[in-house]
């Protein structure tokens, strides 16, 4: 393990059989329909990768790239599109696909300028949701874990950019963002 990790909440097997799991339930809801996947970048590189392989049906996927962390633990409540959708979305079932929805401003900004567009549907999953720090209220459609209000990393998420490349996902010791 990690030097800097206090301990694995998720480890690599209990990961893929969830990201599994999603992915059957999404192919149930959308079979015979269109579907565009939107990532949100970059937190969720890692699970969009595995949970595209695990979708059976028909699908496209675009990116977004968005940033409110910067260099720190809390969000910043400022959220910066740093990329935007290749092509418009009017008439198309959306997912969205994040990482880790924490405070709820990311998404809360990104479904805001989202539905603006007018897609037929706009639905999200998240593989991590920790509902204890929510600052504002998001429906989610699928979440993969519910965590406790700990700074977690690994799976494609980062502190200070750094550790998404974890197979699991791990706690940060404290004293690596405190020090
Ligand atoms: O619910 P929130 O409090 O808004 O936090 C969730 C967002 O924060 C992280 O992104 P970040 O801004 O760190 O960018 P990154 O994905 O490039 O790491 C994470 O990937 C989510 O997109
Ligand atoms: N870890 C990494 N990135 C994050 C987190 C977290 O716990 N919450 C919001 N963005
Ligand atoms: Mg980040």
């Amino acid at each position: 393990m990690d030097d800097a990790i206090e301990r694995v909440l998720v480890d690599e097997q209990t990961l893929q059989q969830r990201v599994c799991e999603l992915g059957q339930r999404i192919s149930d809801a959308y079979r015979g329909q269109d579907l565009l996947l939107v990532s949100v970048l970059k937190g969720s590189i890692v699970f969009m990768a595995d949970l595209i392989r695990a979708i059976d049906i028909p699908h496209e996927i675009d990116f977004m790239a968005t940033s409110s962390y910067g260099a720190g633990t809390q969000s910043s409540g400022v959220v910066r599109i740093l990329k935007d959708l290749n092509h418009p979305i009017e008439g198309r079932n959306i997912l969205i696909v994040e990482d880790i929805i924490d405070s709820g401003n990311t998404l809360d900004y990104l479904v805001r300028i989202l539905r603006e567009r007018r897609p037929a549907s706009l639905r999200i999953v998240t593989l991590l949701d920790k509902p204890d720090r929510r600052e504002v209220d998001i429906h989610v459609d699928w979440i993969g874990f519910s965590i406790p209000n700990d700074f977690v990393v690994g799976y494609g998420l980062d502190y200070n950019e750094v550790f998404r490349n974890l197979p699991y996902i791990g706690i940060l010791k404290p004293d690596i963002y405190r020090s």
